[in-house]
This record gives C-alpha cells, structure tokens and sequence, in this order.
C-alpha cells in the first residue's frame, strides 16, 4: 500500500484497574515486539508497550500510568499527566473484567474519560468466563455511563473477537506515518525515532545544502534510571568532506545548533533529561551500501 496514500496510524492508550487483562491483550496482538525502555515505572512520560504493523496501519500502543492510581505518591502530578496523554492520543481503550461489576475504580476511570474529547471504546475482557446474559446486562449498563464508540466484548487469553477489535481500531485512527519500522524487534524503538529527529534538525538546518545526503546511526542509548538521564551517541553520516565541514560548521557552531535542537525533542519524547553526543563521519557510498538503514534506525550490527 502507499503510504502516502491511506495509511493509517495512531498512538492508542491501553486503560484500566489492575488484573483485567492489559498485558494479556498486549502480548496477544503484538507477541514478541514489546518495547520496554525500563524495568521501573515511569514517572511523568509514556511508554510505548507495542507496535502493531499491518500492511495498511500502524498502530501505537503506550502506557499510561496513574490513570487509575489515585493514591499514587504522585497522585495529582500523575493523574494530570494522565489526563493530557489521554487527550494526545487518537483513541482510548478502556479494558474492564466481564466478571466484575461496576465499582469504584471503574466509576473513576469514567469520570476522567467525560472531560476528554478522545474517541473512547470499551473493551470488556474475560467473556470466556461469563454467560452471555450476564455480559448483555454489563453492556447494557456501560452505555449509560458514556457515550463509547463502540463496545468490544473479547477474550484476550483465548484470542476471542481480537480480530474485530482490531478492524475497528483502524477505522479511528488518522491517516499518518509508519512511526516505527515494520520489523521493529528491538527493546528500543526509541531508537528509530530518535536517528529520525536528529536527521530532521541536520537537514533542516544545512537545507539546499545537503540535500537527502545525510544519515544518522544511533550508536548508544544509556538509561541512567536513578538520575532519570539518558546518553545518546551518534553519528551523523555524510558523503563528502565538504558536506562534514557543513554539519560541523563555524568552530562547531552548526552541529552544536543541531544537537541543541534534536536534544530538546528527544526530552519530550523520552521523558527524561538528555546527554546527546554527535559526531559526523564520511562515508561515500553509504547509500550504495546500505539503503535500506533508513528503515531500520541504523543499527550498528547492520551497517
Ligand atoms: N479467563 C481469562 N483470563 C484472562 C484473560 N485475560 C487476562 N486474563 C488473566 O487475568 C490475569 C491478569 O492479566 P494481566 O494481563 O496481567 O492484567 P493487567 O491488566 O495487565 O494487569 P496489571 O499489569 O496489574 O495492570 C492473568 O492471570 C491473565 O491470565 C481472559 O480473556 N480470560
């Protein structure tokens, strides 16, 4: 399909009490492709915990903590954070427990989804485990409460109606750009996005210049989780000297302008306070030899 034309794509935030199924649902759809940037709780940023690629549509799934927290230390902070990602993101998925009434987690949840715009379906999980009476009553009784797009009733451990959820994610999510590569299997995709941003400040910044001669190979992403800092290494690849002269520029001028820029998204992107390191190399026939590295966030085992 041409990406330009149609694709689909879009950050979709997963919602929910504890135990209704979340990570089950997750793994189900996208297996193995799980990114995980760090083992502990993000405080203030949003991870992304899959990627699912089809032949037409991309769709982002990210984390959002202290939605249902409100005793978290951070309680209000969190909860504000919460509420902005859930405007962000183009869609919200509220999982609820097919066997569990309607309790106070649920009503709070609720609460916080009325004073969003955000198109909002409710997903209710473990049909596998209730009569379809009894599920009838629970959808019954959702609908009172907002007004969801649609209610999708599945069975994330046996894979029940995954398919059709699915189908009618797409139809809400914008036309857009494949965010991620197709193949995205490492536990950083960050990394992707992050080679990404750096190129877009480069080519930007040495516009007419170097036209579309410019790559950039992520060489390093460190977390350093009790300081909440991040190192990024990498190189940004040219084909001719005169073209490193330009990315360096006056005693450094222009690629510091560069890393200043590319630093400032890749913040707001992860979250966390960023050391980015550049440095710029010449190698003639990169393209020749590895056109493909765009799409993969050049990987160094690639290049
Ligand atoms: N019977 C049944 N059990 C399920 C289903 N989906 C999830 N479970 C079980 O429910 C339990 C909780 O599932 P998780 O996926 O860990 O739930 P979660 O929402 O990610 O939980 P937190 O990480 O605490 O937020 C696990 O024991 C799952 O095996 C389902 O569709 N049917």
């Amino acid at each position: 399909m041409n990406k330009d034309n149609g694709y689909k794509s879009g950050f979709i935030s997963i919602i929910g009490r504890p135990n209704v199924g979340k990570s089950t649902f997750l793994n189900k759809v996208v297996g193995q492709k799980i990114a995980i940037m760090s083992d502990k709780p993000q405080t203030t940023r949003n991870k992304v915990q899959g990627v699912l690629t089809l032949d037409d549509s991309q769709m982002v799934f990210i984390d959002t903590p202290g939605i249902h927290k409100p005793k978290h230390r951070l309680g209000d902070f969190m909860m504000k954070v919460a509420q902005n990602t859930l405007k962000e993101v183009d869609l919200v998925l509220f999982m609820v427990n097919a066997e569990e009434g309607y309790g106070r987690g649920e009503e709070f949840i609720i609460e916080k989804l009325q004073s969003i715009h955000t198109p909002v379906f409710l997903v209710i999980n473990k049909i596998d485990l209730v009569h379809p009476d009894q599920l009838l009553k629970m959808i019954d009784g959702y609908k009172e409460k907002l007004n969801f797009k649609e209610i999708v009733p599945i069975s994330a451990l046996e894979g029940n109606n995954i398919e059709k959820l699915l189908e009618q994610i797409k139809v809400y999510l914008p036309e857009g750009p494949q965010y991620y590569p197709a193949d995205q299997v490492t536990d950083h995709p960050e990394r992707f996005i992050i080679s990404e941003l750096i190129r877009e400040k480069a080519l930007h910044l040495t516009r007419e210049e170097i036209p579309h001669s410019l790559a950039v190979l992520i060489e390093k992403i460190e977390r350093n989780d009790e300081k909440d800092t991040v190192h990024v290494m990498a190189t940004i690849i040219v084909e001719r000297d005169s073209q490193k002269g330009i990315v360096i520029g006056k005693q450094g001028s222009m690629l510091k302008e560069v890393g200043k820029r590319a630093r400032l998204d890749i913040e707001n992107l992860l979250g966390s306070k960023v050391f980015l390191e550049l440095w710029v190399k010449v190698q003639k026939d990169w393209r020749n030899r590895a056109s493909h590295l765009r799409d993969y966030g050049f990987r160094e085992d690639e290049y």
